[in-house]
């Protein structure tokens, strides 16, 4: 199989798709991979060492797609993207396209096989694809939101941890999962007050162990999230309904009861966020404005911003699959894997997540049906 990889378009994308050592892998398995001219530069990989491990380095995005039946990238395609698409062509990224209804209506035209990093998910409900990078977005939000409570940055001049003889700040994160978890860690590392809400009671019985009781844990429902928030100063989103639009959990009077200067981030962007008043994407150039006196920040690529860790830590989790679909083809790579069949979000010009088609409200087709 060919195996291209485009350098990422995304504003402040600095990840790649594959690292050397997914080259040599993919080689070595009798494979051929291809990789647009300095695809690997934002995560410090150089052509050469591509080249090194096995790889063509190819001029432009257009000849990686049109030489390549599986295309591998991070971030789903942007519009100008989807004329590059093949009919049949294998897309193996993360493509949250629940809020996509353009790139979703493109990925069925043109009947590519699209397998979201997102949605693979193990027996156990866990997302191996998505975890690495939540780990990722976790432990930033706590950073991000530390340097926008600072005033010249807009904030309140807020210290996380405050100093002996003044109190820290008050942490809300909505969603305990990876993310929220990772959050956790950094913000009580701090200093800082933490409170988790999750809808699932084991989750906040989890949470409670491992953190030795040291943080607060709420059952998720709006009554309490409005007590939450009115307290916060950094409030972050983290709530995960795989597939499916996220739902706004945070309503836009709830936000009006925050204090001025207090933040915002909202992790959960990506599949749409989970505050009403976040109405827009913004990027690591411009990533905040101000609603109601409280910052926003809605950065869908956060990870892309520390690529040196961010790529090798997804890259790490992407490659067996990649080997798998490339060694079996895409087809029986899916029969034999339940979880890798749970990543196929269109194929054949279908949708066939339930969640992804019910939040774009499109027609779902079970894979099965499909596959026969
Ligand atoms: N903006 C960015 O750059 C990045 C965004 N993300 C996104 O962060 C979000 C969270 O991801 P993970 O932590 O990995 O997911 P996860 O599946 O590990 O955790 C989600 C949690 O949300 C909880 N939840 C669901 N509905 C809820 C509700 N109504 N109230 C409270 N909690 C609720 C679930 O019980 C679960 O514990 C996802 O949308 C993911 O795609 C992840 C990485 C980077
Ligand atoms: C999860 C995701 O979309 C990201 O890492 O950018």
């Amino acid at each position: 199989m060919i195996i291209g990889v485009p350098k990422e378009i995304k504003n402040n994308e600095n990840r790649v798709a594959i690292t050397p050592a997914g080259v040599e892998a993919l080689v070595a398995a009798g494979h051929k991979v291809v990789i647009e001219n300095n695809a690997g530069l934002g995560s410090g990989i150089t052509n050469e060492e591509y080249i090194k491990a096995g790889a063509e380095i190819l001029p432009t995005a257009a000849e990686v797609f049109a030489a390549a039946d599986m295309i591998m990238k991070v971030k789903e395609p942007l519009p100008p993207e989807y004329p590059l698409f093949k009919e049949g062509q294998i897309l193996f990224t993360y493509l949250h396209l629940a809020p996509e209804p353009e790139l979703t209506r493109a990925l069925m035209e043109k009947k590519v096989v699209a397998i979201a990093y997102e949605t693979i998910q193990l027996p156990n409900g866990s997302l191996p694809l998505l975890t690495p990078m939540s780990e990722v977005a976790g432990r930033m939000a706590v950073q991000i939101g530390a340097r926008f409570l600072e005033k010249p940055q807009g904030g309140r001049g807020m210290l996380l941890g405050g100093v002996p003889g003044v109190p820290p700040a008050e942490v809300v994160i909505i969603g305990g999962g990876v993310v929220g978890t990772n959050a956790a860690k950094m913000a009580m590392g701090m200093g800082a007050h933490v409170t988790i809400l999750d809808k699932s009671a084991d989750r906040l019985r989890y949470l409670d162990d491992v953190f030795f009781g040291k943080i607060t844990t709420m059952m998720s429902n709006s009554y309490n999230i409005a007590e939450a928030v009115k307290k916060a100063d950094l409030l972050i989103g983290a709530v995960l309904i795989p597939g499916a639009r996220a739902p706004k959990l945070v309503t836009e009077e709830m936000v009006k009861t925050m204090k001025p200067g207090s933040v915002i981030v909202d992790v959960a962007i990506d599949q749409g966020g989970c505050v009403e008043t976040i109405d827009r994407v913004t990027t690591h150039q411009d990533p905040i404005y101000v609603k109601h006196g409280v910052v926003h920040y809605a950065v869908a690529n956060m990870p892309g911003a520390v690529p040196r860790t961010s790529t090798f830590a997804l890259t790490n989790v992407t490659l067996p699959y990649a080997l798998d679909i490339a060694n079996k083809g895409w087809e029986r790579a899916v029969r034999e894997d339940r979880a890798l069949a749970l990543g196929v979000n269109v194929l054949d010009g279908k949708v066939t997540y339930k969640a992804v088609a019910d939040s774009l409200g499109l027609p779902y087709t079970p894979l099965e049906e499909i596959l026969g």
